[in-house]
């Protein structure tokens, strides 16, 4: 789990990880740090990174950490982008596309149904095409953005990995899109938080299935 100045999600995502695979192991790894300390897979959690000045996640992708974060992302590794997570590797360049303010202007907070796109990916092994997963959403930059010609890569390649559920536009991003991955399909953004769907005491428990993702993706 990477830390930033203003990350506020980490240990959900701790808690998350350890949920899913029932082992207590997950490390933090504070924004200047470069050793990934051997870990199996990278979340980049949610919050607000440097207060989002610039850009939401743009600072933040420039960091001695996501050096290290691109190279384990290169080699193959399985990295997970939640929310500012997501922003910060679409800065980093690791995703493809470009995160917007909502279309409301408004910060956004509530579940939203989710729809999985592609279920071949590290973080979305554990799940099928088509399952539908409610998951809490509370962003205000949250309109992923592809111009034309991008979008139509992106979808020649698969690489949408959520959509929001046809009634369902929190942000008013293109075609929809709640997540997307790289061409290589190990490194998965998102914008709502599966962190905070593990635990049935708040309702879904629908987010342990892409914590449980990378170690299934890792058996076939
Ligand atoms: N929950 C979050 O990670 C918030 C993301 C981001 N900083 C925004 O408001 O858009």
């Amino acid at each position: 789990m990477v830390q930033f100045p203003g990350t506020c999600d980490e240990i959900d995502a701790v808690l998350a990880a350890e949920r899913a695979v029932g082992v207590g192991n997950a490390e933090l790894l504070w924004h200047r740090d470069r050793d990934l300390k051997g870990v199996d897979a990278v979340v980049v959690p949610g919050g607000f990174s440097y207060g989002d000045y610039l850009r939401a996640g743009s600072i933040a992708a420039l960091s001695p950490a996501m050096g290290a974060v691109a190279e384990f992302a290169r080699a193959g590794g399985p990295v997970l982008g939640i929310c500012n997570g997501f922003q910060v590797l679409c800065e980093a360049g690791l995703l493809p596309g470009t995160m917007l303010m909502n279309l409301s202007r408004r910060f956004t907070f509530r579940d939203v149904t989710l729809r999985v796109e592609a279920a071949d990916t590290a973080w979305t092994a554990a799940t099928s095409a088509g399952q539908e997963l409610v998951i809490p959403a509370k962003h205000q930059t949250g309109r992923w953005y592809a111009p034309d010609d991008l979008l139509d890569e992106v979808r020649g390649n698969d690489q949408v990995v959520f959509t929001y559920a046809a009634d369902d536009r929190p942000n008013g991003s293109s075609a929809n899109v709640a997540g997307v991955c790289n061409a290589q399909r190990n490194v998965v953004g998102l914008m709502p938080h599966p962190e905070h769907a593990t635990d049935p005491l708040t309702g879904s428990v629908d987010g342990l299935l892409l914590f449980r993702s990378p170690a299934e993706a890792a058996r076939v």
